[in-house]
């Protein structure tokens, strides 16, 4: 007999078996059913309402996993879009950080429902929260958003609507986007407001290019995949040369807003390490643009053994000899690219592609290299639209612009300064015929005085710009003329002296005229004793182009005529009422002058020097080459180079393309100094070294004894100017010499040595080249008293470390 249990457990086998079959039975019939029947005979055999037309939902969550679900994020963004015209009672405004008002955007509130329309269907977009704030703090609420709509409608909601909505979200993201500026400062990005809002569309250049420059981009952005498949950093390189105004920095411009990145503006010469240089690469953001203007003039501390080569540096004293070239710059690029961010643009700029690293122009170093030339007709004409809308096709000038264009070189800038200075079309075309015009002519508006004027209007347009570092220059400017002050009252009693004997003594004659501009003046220090025609020294004094004068020489010329030499003080025009061009042509009159004219005060004109101190030394190696190359082509001159016995350079720059960020550093803005160099494009003409390397072997020939003289503590200006430009002079073939003091600063070997008394080794070195064949003048000097101190020491002393130069 079967116990009760065992009655139990075979009552609930049967029942299991029971459901099994019911179960296996009901899958069967479904298997069946699913594979006999058709969907809609089902729906109807069971008198369900088509699957099409009942609600479908789609279900986006906040979060995927940890990270948030990109289409939830998408959804809110289009969500709100919808929520201003919607009837929907609670709202909420947010605000993204840092944006403005207009930027308000409507959000909703979770239980809440919007109802949006597309192609004729009825979509609810539904936000539900789930979960909350967590015992132990912190919150783990998820909001869901619940998208639903009639069945029928599936294919179109996954197919377009999702897909438009996606994309209208990403372009209102873009179009709000505005694409920021950073510079960097003391090693760290800071926006900048300043912004350009040219674009493809206002750009006048040439279509092609145009067109070539914006197929690549929209190639880069496209091409993910390609630089992850290759293993490549996803970066692309550009490298934008032409003369300046031609839109160089437009075209940036125009490519950061065609892809909406940003840009960080490297100002290589205010980076002072590599560790530096890397901080800040690292910090870019993705999608951005790395761009270094003026590449011929970049250069940048490294430290010691870091990347090798490149051209002197001219950074702080710490940073003496450390060096990194652009090309080390790339490499660095290259290396933390392709290990972090993703679609990086580098963009060089360049007036001076002759200046450049043959390595960066390596193809494959810089992707696209973009010429932006004078302007032709086609860019005028876009330009006519740009400032005047659409351009009428038959003005009557355009034939004659078009022909002129093709034989004058201007640059768009100057044009569209022209179109912009009314808003009647026809007068603006016309002022730009007659620029054209005067300019083939040769007799533009302000005719030789052109440069300075343009580039001092340019200067002070410059001071009243927006310049991020300005407050830090302006700060920069009042502790150097502090210093200045304080230096000056230190030295005050060898000046005072000094000015006793410029003003007071018989051997000085002071304003001898040599030209007719304001300053064509010169001063003379004339020895005791003339029985004998003197040795002559044409000297032109320094003074950082602006405050240079006659009389800052009345020191070096009351010793070295106290040793038998006249000497020539030469004053030329200083910033801004000239600017290079005429500092150089001044002093060449000067040096004429004394040529001409030194025999009647006692001078001996074969024996004639040249000498130059700081800024006096490139002025008047200028001058000297520019009269080189006047001679050598067979031009009339009114002085020969072979007059000039010997010319010394006292602590000079003579390549100044290297200077100019280092000027900028200290203190002296770059786009005065520019200014003061009549701009970039000028820069080469007016570097000796540069002209020098340019130089014919007739040129050279002519050149004289050439000794540069520099202190190894010179901050004003490194000895590794005077240094390279010796090397230059020596591999052309020229004679160089280079004189060294070590320890001493800019303006040790030239006033604080000569107001200590005593022995003097600038004066010595000068005496040995000029009396290197007069034995017995030689002699006669060395039994000479020593002049004496006209400072105490303590003040030397204290000047030198106060000294601003
Ligand atoms: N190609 C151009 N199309 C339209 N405007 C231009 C163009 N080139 C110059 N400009 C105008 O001239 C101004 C100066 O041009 P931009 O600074 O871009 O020239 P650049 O070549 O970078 O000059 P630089 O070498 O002196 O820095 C621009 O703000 C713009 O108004």
């Amino acid at each position: 007999m079967a116990s009760p249990n065992s009655e139990t457990l075979e009552r609930y086998k049967n029942a299991i078996t029971a459901a099994s079959s019911v179960v296996g039975a009901a899958m069967l019939l479904r298997r069946f059913v699913a594979d006999v029947l058709p969907d809609t005979a089902l729906g109807a055999l069971l008198l369900l309402p088509p699957a099409s037309a009942r609600r479908h939902s789609v279900v986006i969550e906040e979060f995927d996993g940890a990270f948030y679900n990109r289409v939830f994020l998408a959804a809110k963004a289009y969500v709100s879009t919808l929520l201003a015209a919607a009837p929907v009672p609670l709202m909420k405004a947010t605000l993204p950080r840092g944006a403005g008002a207009e930027q308000i955007t409507l959000a909703m509130r979770p239980g809440t429902a919007v109802v949006d329309v597309f192609d004729g269907a009825e979509l609810t977009w539904r936000l539900s929260s789930h979960g909350g704030r967590r015992r132990g703090g912190g919150d783990d609420a998820r909001e869901v958003f619940k998208l639903s709509f009639d069945g029928r409608h599936k294919d179109m909601v996954l197919g377009a609507y999702l897909p438009a909505g996606m994309a209208r979200v990403a372009a209102l993201s873009q179009g709000h986007r505005q694409a920021k500026l950073y510079s960097n400062e003391w090693g760290k990005w800071r926006p900048v407001r300043l912004r350009n809002a040219s674009t493809f569309a206002t750009l006048a250049m040439d279509d092609a290019l145009r067109q070539a420059v914006v197929a690549d981009l929209d190639r880069f952005l496209g091409r993910k995949e390609y630089y992850a498949r290759t293993g490549r950093a996803w970066k692309r390189g550009y490298f934008i040369h032409g003369p300046p105004g031609t839109g160089k920095s437009s075209l940036v411009a125009a490519i950061s807003n065609h892809l909406r990145f940003d840009v960080y503006d490297l100002e290589l010469g205010s980076v002072r390490s590599n560790t530096e240089l890397r901080k800040l690469l690292i910090r870019m953001k993705n999608r951005s643009i790395l761009l270094i203007e003026d590449v011929d003039c970049a250069a940048v501390a490294a430290p010691r053994g870091g990347a090798a080569g490149g051209g002197p540096d001219y950074g702080s004293t710490s940073s003496m000899n450390r060096k990194v070239t652009l090309s080390g710059l790339l490499n660095m690029v290259d290396g933390l690219w392709s290990s972090s961010g993703h679609e990086r643009i580098l963009i060089f700029t360049t007036t001076h592609v002759d200046q450049l690293d043959r390595a960066l122009l390596r193809p494959g170093r810089m992707d696209m290299h973009v010429h932006m030339g004078y302007l032709g007709f086609g860019a005028f004409r876009e330009l006519v639209a740009t400032y005047h809308g659409a351009a009428d096709d038959a003005h009557p000038l355009f034939p004659e612009i078009e022909a002129l264009l093709r034989e004058v070189e201007v640059a768009p800038a100057e044009v569209a300064e022209k179109l912009l200075v009314t808003d009647d079309a026809g007068a603006a075309i016309e002022t730009v015929a007659k620029l054209l015009r005067d300019r083939k002519a040769g007799t533009e508006e302000d005719g030789g005085g052109h440069h300075s004027s343009h580039w001092v209007r340019i200067t002070f347009s410059g001071l009243v710009h927006y310049d991020p570092e300005r407050d830090r220059l302006g700060y920069q400017w009042m502790s150097q003329l502090l210093a200045l002050t304080i230096y000056a009252i230190l030295l005050m009693p060898g000046f005072l002296q000094v000015g006793y004997y410029y003003f007071f003594s018989s051997q000085v004659r002071r304003s001898i005229v040599y030209g007719e501009q304001p300053r064509n003046r010169l001063d003379l220090y004339i020895p005791k004793d003339i029985s004998r025609p003197c040795p002559v020294v044409a000297f032109v004094t320094g003074g950082a182009w602006i405050i240079g004068y006659k009389a800052w020489g009345a020191l070096l010329g009351r010793r070295l005529a106290e040793r038998g030499i006249i000497v020539a003080c030469i004053d030329y025009r200083n910033f801004p009422q000239g600017t290079i061009g005429d500092m150089v042509s001044d002093a060449s009159q000067g040096i004429s002058y004394v040529c001409n004219n030194i025999a009647s005060y006692g001078g001996d004109p074969n024996r004639i020097y040249l000498m130059g101190q700081s800024a006096g030394a490139h002025i008047s190696a200028c001058a000297l080459m520019d009269q080189a190359v006047k001679e050598s082509s067979g031009q009339s001159i009114s002085w020969s180079v072979t007059q000039i016995k010997t010319y010394f350079g006292l602590s000079g720059g003579y390549n100044i393309h290297r200077l100019v960020d280092h000027f900028h550093e200290r203190g002296l803005n770059r786009s005065i100094f520019l200014s003061i160099m009549e701009g970039e494009e000028s820069l080469s003409r007016y570097s000796p070294e540069i002209v020098v390397k340019q130089s014919s072997s007739q040129i050279i020939a002519l050149l004289p004894l050439i000794v540069l003289m520099h202190g190894t503590e010179d901050y004003s200006i490194p000895s590794s100017a005077s240094q390279t430009f010796a090397d230059v002079l020596q591999q052309v073939g020229a004679q160089a010499k280079l004189l060294l003091y070590e320890g001493k600063t800019h303006t040790d070997i030239f006033l604080q040595d000569p107001l200590r008394g005593g022995r003097d080794p600038l004066v010595e070195d000068v005496l040995s080249v000029i009396y290197v064949d007069d034995e017995i003048t030689q002699e006669k000097i060395s039994v000479t008293p020593a002049p004496r101190r006209l400072v105490f020491e303590w003040q030397l002393q204290l000047a030198r470390r106060i000294s601003p130069f």
